[in-house]
């Protein structure tokens, strides 16, 4: 199951009955990847998203692990720090700290309806040092509340997308400029995140031109160049994973990557189309693209989706305009095959 924000977790930020048994619900797809999950409260994107920076919230997610564990299945937790990509409206009126002091040229939803993304603070090195710290913190939380891995989210221009990104990283430190440097920051995160919980249990999201959040990653030498040594100096490290969301999962670049991985890897191609498909998934197995697919939409719809797609039944239809609202509806109550 791939990550999916649902914003369920109220203003504590804290996992609570609902999203137990949202979970529950999904326990048979194998492997749950949760929804981003912010590791410090100035890094919450979203209103309603849980958080892993309290030990209340990881007591509400020891209780989501369990129920996923009781019903046979493996849960990873997806680390998510915003970067730019939030609001005071939305993270409590803390400061915005991203590579650079530059803006996403966009709206979000914050607490007082719809307002544009804020310009944020260019981060000092001890800020960046402390961000590390929070990833590694907020993994260890995890871990001990039962979680069977933690996924660091790099994609879809969040915070660690925002430093490999040209557009969104013009530094002129260590940290910008070259496309080593402008990787730096994510092999130190996944690195430390690495030796405190082990890397076997430790996974890694990238989207390589995917252009959410003002990210601009058009050149594809420069994308090879930064997402290239990226991969290069993470190999040794032995991860547990490298999920990458991009349109054309058999193409040259997605490809080359796996190469120079080489560890299991995880595709993704949904926002480029339709939602993922039976038939696409299993095309996209069969023709050795990735080790494994995650699937989104169709299991938000479809809490037994692996008993449809194996016994070829008629699924559910998702609700977008359910994917983000409050409360049960669209949430939990999905049927399943038995009552549809
Ligand atoms: C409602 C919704 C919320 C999402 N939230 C996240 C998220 O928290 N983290 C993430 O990495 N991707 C997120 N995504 C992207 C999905 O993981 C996935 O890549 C996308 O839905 C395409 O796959 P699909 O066609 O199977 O749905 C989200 C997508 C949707 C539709």
């Amino acid at each position: 199951m791939a990550p999916l924000t649902r914003v369920r977790a109220g203003s504590s930020g804290i996992p609570g009955d609902l999203m137990v048994e949202y979970y529950r619900q999904r326990a048979s797809v194998g492997m749950i990847i949760t929804e981003g999950t912010y590791p410090d409260h100035a890094s919450q994107g979203y209103v309603g998203e849980p958080g892993i920076a309290t030990d209340e919230q990881a007591a509400g997610w020891q209780r989501v692990f369990e129920a996923v564990h009781a019903e046979g299945g493996r849960i990873v937790l997806q680390i998510m720090h915003a970067g730019r990509g939030t609001h005071p409206d939305i993270n409590g009126g803390r400061r915005i700290l991203a590579p650079s002091a530059i803006a996403i040229d966009n709206k979000t939803f914050t607490e007082k309806g719809e307002q544009p993304y804020p310009v944020p603070e260019a981060m000092t090195t001890a800020e960046i040092r402390a961000a590390l710290e929070d990833f590694v913190a907020a993994a260890r939380r995890a871990i001990e509340a039962g979680a069977d891995g933690v996924e660091i989210h790099g994609a879809n221009g969040y915070l660690l997308q925002e430093f490999l990104s040209p557009a969104a990283n013009q530094r002129t430190d260590g940290y910008g400029g070259s496309p080593q440097n402008r990787a730096r920051f994510v092999v130190e995160v996944v690195t430390a995140v690495a030796q405190a919980v082990g890397a076997e249990r430790v996974g890694l999201r990238i989207s390589p031109e995917v252009d959410l959040g003002d990210v601009f990653e058009t050149d594809r030498d420069d994308v090879l160049a930064t997402y290239g040594t990226l991969v290069d100096q993470l190999r040794p490290l032995g991860l547990a994973y490298l999920s990458m969301l991009h349109g054309d999962p058999g193409g040259d670049l997605v490809q080359e990557l796996r190469r120079r991985f080489d560890g299991k890897l995880i595709v993704n191609s949904g926002p480029f189309g339709g939602q993922t498909t039976r038939e696409q998934a299993l095309q996209q197995i069969e023709a050795d693209h990735a080790d494994a697919v995650v699937v989104g939409r169709a299991l938000i719809a479809n809490p037994d989706l692996v008993e449809r797609w194996q016994g070829g039944h008629p699924e559910n239809e998702p609700r977008p305009e359910l994917f983000y609202g409050p409360g049960a509806e669209g949430y939990t109550d999905y049927p399943f095959l038995e009552a549809a």
